[in-house]
């Protein structure tokens, strides 16, 4: 069969790990799929950077050179951010191109619409490395798992941020310098607020329940916080207790609906993704009929992000050949109420700098029991700026107890600042 064409949006850290696995195994994916794939054309910003890659591909800086060119059939959308993306993906998509991308910004909030574009063109829209880089998680969940209820989808899905906390972790390396490392390896989002606040998670874990549960969940739906206030003090604290401090990106669907959140949390150092280190991302799942599973992999950077990304074009390169499309789509069929974080229960670390006199640990503890808020233990090591540090652990308790029992703390003359107050998951406390 003669060659299929297709066009890359973008030839970044994503885009030249594509051009480079097409090229790498030119031979075995032509054997796949039938027949050979060629990378006609790709478009950039600026047609002069130098890029770590050959290529044969004719470079351009218009996207009509692309939506108007008919050999072209698969368009691959690696650019990121959200506009123009989303609506050249779009216009492809009308233009009866199959689409693939790695953009989690569009598919967590547009997704719909281009399902449905999809759909009236029959065409294929798929986005495999937008969760996980090159951990295949959307596929088995739309596919291998398709049989089951999903209960549960929790794990780490930030590269950049596990790259940082494993950093700062293990090799004591400062804040700032560590995320430039991530940078420099093309982990980061062009923006890397949307690592390390959190929202790059938020997506993913927003898509993944969507899939997972067959509900609409968006962005705002899933409760975010970033690393930003994850200090080397909070991870000293976390060893000396038993813990690793993770991003945790979390679904859950129970007899109260659906809650989703992103934070960071401690694990307790034998939970399996205490293990999941440096770039790393894990994602466990799990169903009624199948149990837990988990899908672990490097969650960024160029080839692992390219194989996803390659891996699609070749799913499409075969409907193509077989002259099939749009087979698995949109599948978010249920209305289902979401429950705010405020509902959730764990159990809670505490950071808290206090005036160092008689009774202050009594009138604290005072507060957390008028809020219903048992202390597990507390630990009292040392004097910061004439304060004491004091680390509480408390038992198991509603998000909401916890912020009114913080709220009461902040107005307490005795309390100079609170250093910071993170989850406890997949502990036991007792
Ligand atoms: N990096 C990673 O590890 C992963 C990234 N992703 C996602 O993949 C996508 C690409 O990421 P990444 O490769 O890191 O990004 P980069 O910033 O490295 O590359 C972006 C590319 O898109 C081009 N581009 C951006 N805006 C435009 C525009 N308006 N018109 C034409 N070209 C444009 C840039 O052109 P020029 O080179 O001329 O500036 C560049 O080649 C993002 O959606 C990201 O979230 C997903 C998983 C992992
Ligand atoms: N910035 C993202 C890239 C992959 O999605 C990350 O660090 O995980
Ligand atoms: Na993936």
């Amino acid at each position: 069969m003669s060659a299929i064409s297709i066009a890359l949006l973008g030839c970044g850290t994503v885009g030249t790990g594509v051009i480079k696995v097409l090229e790498k195994n030119a031979h075995s994916i032509e054997k796949k799929v039938g027949a050979p794939i060629v990378v006609k054309k790709v478009l950039v910003r600026n047609p002069d950077k130098l890029r770590n890659v050959a290529t044969n591909a004719t470079i351009v800086t218009s996207f009509d050179e692309i939506l108007n060119d008919p050999e072209i059939k698969i368009v691959a959308e690696l650019m990121g951010g959200e506009t123009p993306a989303k609506d050249y993906m779009l216009a492809a998509l009308k233009a009866g191109k199959h689409v693939v991308t790695a953009n989690k910004d569009v598919v967590a909030k547009h997704g719909r619409e281009l399902f449905e574009a999809a759909e009236s063109s029959h065409v294929d829209f798929l986005f495999e490395a937008s969760v996980g880089g090159g951990i295949p998680i959307i596929r088995p969940l739309k596919q291998c798992l398709a049989a089951n209820q999903i209960s549960e989808i929790m794990g780490i899905v930030n590269g950049t941020t596990n790259y940082m906390l494993t950093k700062m972790t293990n090799e004591h390396m400062d804040y700032n310098d560590v995320l430039a490392e991530a940078q420099a390896k093309g982990y980061a989002e062009s923006d890397p607020t949307a690592d390390v606040g959190g929202f790059d998670a938020a997506r993913k874990i927003a898509i993944l329940a969507s899939i997972g549960f067959g509900a609409r969940v968006t962005l705002d739906d899933v409760y975010t916080e970033g690393i930003t206030n994850i200090t080397i003090e909070d991870i000293e604290y976390a060893r000396e207790l038993g813990f690793v401090i993770k991003l945790l990106a979390i679904a859950k669907h129970d007899d109260r609906g659906i809650n989703v959140r992103v934070h960071p949390a401690f694990l307790p150092c034998t939970h399996p993704l205490a293990a999941v280190n440096d770039v790393f991302n894990a994602i466990f799942v799990k169903g009624d009929a199948v149990g837990e599973t988990m899908f672990y992999g490097r969650g960024a950077g160029e080839l692992p992000t390219a194989s996803a990304v390659t891996a699609d074009i070749i799913d499409v390169a075969r409907d193509i050949r077989h002259n099939v499309s749009s087979r698995i789509l949109c599948t978010c069929f249920e209305q289902t109420h979401i429950y705010p974080v405020t509902k959730t229960e764990s159990p809670y670390y505490i950071r808290l700098l206090v005036e160092d006199k008689p009774g202050v640990l009594a009138a604290i503890a005072g507060a957390f029991g008028a809020q219903q808020v048992s202390l597990h233990s507390v630990i009292q090591k040392r004097k910061v700026e004439h304060c004491t540090e004091l680390v509480l652990l408390t038992y198991r308790v509603s998000n909401e107890n916890i912020r009114l029992a913080m709220n009461t703390l902040l107005g307490m003359s005795v309390v100079s600042k609170v250093g910071n107050v993170i989850r406890v998951e997949a502990a036991q406390i007792s």
